[in-house]
């Protein structure tokens, strides 16, 4: 995973040198006879000694790696409007300036791109009168991608949870109990065939697994390599972040500034915005990892409201409408915000993923969604991993790409705390770091944060890349029948309380993309 310290050219070039210094018996000759000369040719031999080794040296006393440009984490502590990455960068990554590693890397003109996405991850839309987005194909989304971070919701989420921590008991409320009763026979028959469609590991279910399914062969993801790209006419060396503090750990942090242009984050923005603006008309559903997670936020604000298992939606982990209503006033709406889209349902997605593969040897087929998220002012994230701890499962995200949409006046800072790293929002800006070792075991010093927001507005887009595909990864998850949400209604995922936050999740619809699409002028 680390980039090895290459000296690209040093023997030849420091050996080559003294070799060809002009010893020949004919030049000893002059020199025995005309002092002058002697001297001249002296010169001469020393400009042309300097002349080389002004041409070698960046190679030789460069970065520690041939490709990478590195930064202390200090040059990033200081005020941001005293340093600029980019200087930095360009003092250290001259010597391959005239061998652009990719001339162009936009699919939308370059046609010969070799195709990323296979057909059946080609996901074609059509549009019901619900306003969401219908598949064609069957999306047979399994609990292959956890939910055990809500920046990864796929949907599914409230229901997976359900299966394992709600139990209905007898509950006090009466009235209450009673109604959820009736939503809950009402909306039984429909769980009971999504519980029937959703893949287990038993061996009769894997019998009927679509041929796809059983046939698909996972790709795995074990490293990545950042190299210095071109787009569109943007010249984009990565910039390894070093940690403060030394450490055992594997993980890697690499900036590239302007990796996506102003055009591309102002049209995500746009649509993102108004995702938002549409979506918080209603009230979103409000959902925990645990009652005591609810317990706890609730603490946290200072409610005091007892709470039982009568409050969720049967069979859920997401309190019931009422009670999602007054929790938006008591937790302050205090959630990010994140939409999302697909592989292969807008161009930028072929876009965006080819450019990060080729910047970093991120695979496509090893990514998921692209989320967008944005926190408004006092929203932070709090620390967590991206990845399980001491989990065995390689189907987990290895890496994470960010990418700041737009300066952020002030905090908003993506930290790693553990390796001394913090970043600024600039827009365009992008952090890729590894999640997980070679090995596959996810990295505790890869544990970083989002700083709450103190002036502005902060905006990002995450990708993931897994470690080891699946079958479902990138594939848009089908809507979850419980608890059935309403056009527009956006859900809050709320995870362990220590580790987490809330924030808000849907994902884009058909207008969101069409309004997109006509966006593309400015995109690209
Ligand atoms: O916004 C940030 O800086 C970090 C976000 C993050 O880590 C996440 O969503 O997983
Ligand atoms: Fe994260």
């Amino acid at each position: 995973m680390g980039q090895k310290t290459k000296k690209r050219g040093v023997s030849s070039g420091v050996r080559g040198v003294p070799k060809g210094s002009g010893h020949t018996p004919e030049k000893e000759k002059t020199v025995n006879v005309l002092p002058s000369t002697r001297f001249l040719l002296g010169i001469i031999v020393c400009l042309g000694l300097a002349i080389l080794f002004a041409l070698l040296y960046p190679q030789i006393s460069g970065p520690a790696s041939d490709r990478v440009a590195r930064l202390e984490p200090e040059q990033l502590e200081t005020d941001s409007d005293s340093w600029t990455v980019q200087d930095t960068a360009h003092l250290k990554n001259d010597d391959t300036d005239d061998v652009p590693v990719l001339k162009q890397n936009d699919p939308m003109i370059d046609e010969d791109i070799e195709p990323i996405n296979n057909a059946k991850q080609t996901v074609p839309l059509t549009r019901k009168d619900d306003g969401k987005i219908h598949f064609t194909q069957e999306t047979k989304q399994s609990n292959e991608e956890k939910q055990h971070h809500p920046s990864k919701d796929n949907g599914s989420s409230t229901q997976s949870t359900s299966k394992t921590k709600i139990k209905s008991s007898p509950g006090k409320n009466k009235k209450k109990s009673k109604s959820l009763k009736k939503e809950a026979s009402s909306k039984s028959a429909s769980r009971t065939k999504t519980d029937a469609s959703s893949p287990t590991s038993t061996p009769s279910d894997e019998e009927e697994l679509p041929k796809e399914v059983r046939d698909f062969k996972p790709t795995f993801q074990k490293t990545m390599k950042p190299k210095k790209i071109f787009a569109d006419g943007r010249r984009l060396p990565p910039i390894e972040l070093l940690p403060q503090k030394p450490n055992n750990s594997s993980v890697k942090v690499f900036l590239y500034d302007e990796f996506l242009s102003e055009a591309e984050c102002d049209g995500l923005m746009k649509v993102h915005d108004s995702h938002v603006t549409q979506a918080n008309k209603h009230d979103p559903f409000v959902c925990f990892d645990s009652i005591s997670t609810l317990r706890q936020h609730l603490k946290a604000n200072k409610v005091k409201v007892k709470v039982t298992p009568q409050d969720f939606m049967p069979g859920t982990l997401c309190v019931n409408a009422t009670f999602s209503t007054q929790l938006k006033s008591w937790l302050h709406s205090n959630w990010s915000y994140s939409t999302a889209f697909y592989p292969g349902e807008s161009r930028f997605s072929k876009v965006f993923e080819y450019r990060v593969k080729e910047a970093t040897g991120l695979l496509p087929e090893n990514g998921g969604k692209f989320q967008l998220t944005s926190y408004p002012l006092g929203i932070g994230y709090k620390t967590h991993t991206d990845c399980i701890e001491n989990s065995n499962d390689q189907r987990d995200r290895m890496a994470t790409i960010l990418v700041y949409l737009q300066d952020v006046e002030d905090g908003g800072e993506t930290m790693f705390p553990e390796l001394g790293i913090w970043v600024k929002p600039r827009k365009g800006r992008a952090l890729v770091w590894n999640n997980m070792n070679e090995d596959g075991k996810c990295e505790p010093l890869s544990i970083h944060k989002a700083a709450k927001v103190d002036q502005g507005h902060k905006y990002i887009l995450q990708r993931w890349y897994y470690y080891k595909s699946f079958y479902s990864l990138g594939k848009r998850p089908p809507e979850p029948e419980i608890p059935h949400r309403a056009e527009f209604q956006g859900r809050v995922s709320c995870d362990e309380y220590q580790h987490g936050s809330c924030r808000w999740y849907d994902e884009w619809n058909y207008d969101h993309l069409v309004d997109y699409l006509n966006r593309k002028a400015t995109l690209i």
